[in-house]
């Protein structure tokens, strides 16, 4: 097992630098997901890793074996890092266990025995050994690709967006039976995705970029339970800003008196609170409000509603999610809580973006 480190890592394309000093350690056997928006230089940070850019600052190590930077160069096909692409890049001309055997050394490439094993561990049958890869779905093909790449047992394997050309239904199932391959062959895994859901699920570490700098690096728990700024809050989840004022462990806000998640500076701040921590109910009293719209998902659904002030004005307007079995009929009054703990940001919108 490897460990993967990069280190102040820049990089650009001509005159346009893209990294702005990147750093990320990847423990041995973990699984990192790289989330952030299209553009923001995700793949360019692969491209630096697997070696198919040279950084112009900073190094990338695997364990203490530098590879690029400080001096060092090591070509892409001397890293012994896999590399999955969005489409799997399977040879169409090759038979499943000949695409598999490739990614093999020559003299291993009869071992038919390994070859099932990466095909049963990616829960596909031997069966298909003999299939060209036009003749299995998209999802098998994406197995067959992860086979490959784990084949000539990698230090490090390498995801991008690979299940991205997946319907809904076939991606989560994929995922759950690539996660597993991973997690047996204890590999260390970089995945690159802008799917938020797919990122808390699959990695132990997820790693928030935007614009070319890693505004947070955390477990999946605390990037979305604490997000560093408020651009990293909208980009994971759905998340509302109200306003308020901080007196010791809580805040005075729009939404009453709410506990403080971690000690904020006294005065106005921004308080995040997710749809989630919004309960509705019948009752009457406690914090007014009324249904304005709801949007329906099947397991659960959101509830729009107006606060509505002391004199029986409209207020602001905030996002409640429900479970998908309760029905809220718009104009129907309702007493709103929020339930645990909140995050305060400082109230100057121009802070963070
Ligand atoms: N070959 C290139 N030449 C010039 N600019 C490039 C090149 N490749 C990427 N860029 C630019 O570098 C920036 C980062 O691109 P990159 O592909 O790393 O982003 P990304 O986060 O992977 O995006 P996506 O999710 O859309 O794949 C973008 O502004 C992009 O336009």
């Amino acid at each position: 097992m490897t460990s993967l480190h990069v280190r102040g890592v820049r990089a650009s394309y001509g005159p346009t630098e893209v990294l702005h000093g990147i750093d990320l350690v990847v423990p041995s056997g973990s699984t990192t997901a790289i989330l952030g928006p299209s553009g923001c230089g995700k793949t360019t940070l692969l491209r630096v890793v697997t070696g198919f850019q040279t950084p112009t600052a900073g190094s990338v190590a695997l364990d203490d074996e530098t590879v690029a930077g400080d001096g060092s160069w090591t070509p892409p096909e001397r890293r012994r890092i896999g590399y999955v692409a969005q489409e799997g890049n399977l040879f169409p001309h090759l038979s499943i266990a000949a695409n598999v055997a490739f990614g093999l050394p020559r003299s291993e490439r009869k071992d038919t025995a390994r070859i099932s094993q990466l095909l049963e561990l990616l829960g596909l049958d031997a069966g298909l050994m003999g299939r060209r890869p036009d003749q299995l779905s998209g999802g098998q093909q994406q197995r067959v690709a992860i086979a490959r790449a784990l084949a000539p047992r990698p230090r490090l394997v390498v995801l991008d967006e690979p299940f991205s050309s997946l319907d809904t239904g076939l991606r989560a199932a994929t995922r759950e039976a690539v996660a597993e391959a991973l997690h047996h062959e204890r590999v260390t895994v970089v995945l690159v995705t802008h799917d938020q859901a797919e990122a808390l699920s699959f990695a132990d570490q997820v790693a928030i970029m935007h614009d070319g700098h890693l505004a947070q690096v955390g477990t999946p728990l605390q990037v979305y339970g604490a997000p560093a700024d408020r651009r990293s809050a909208r980009f994971l989840g759905e998340a509302q800003f109200v306003s308020g004022v901080v007196q010791g462990h809580q805040v005075d806000s729009d939404l009453g008196v709410l506990e403080l998640d971690e000690t904020a500076p006294e005065g106005r701040v921004d308080v995040l609170v997710r749809p989630e921590q919004i309960r509705l109910t019948r009752e009457d009293g406690g914090l007014r409000a009324r249904v304005v719209s709801t949007t329906y998902f099947g397991h659960d659904a959101l509830v729009s509603l107006d606060l509505v002030g002391p004199d029986g004005s409209a207020g602001r307007r905030v996002v409640a999610r429900v479970n998908g079995s309760e029905a809220w009929a718009a104009g129907t009054p309702v007493a709103v809580q929020v339930v645990g703990a909140v995050r305060a940001f400082p109230d100057d919108a121009t802070a963070d973006g």
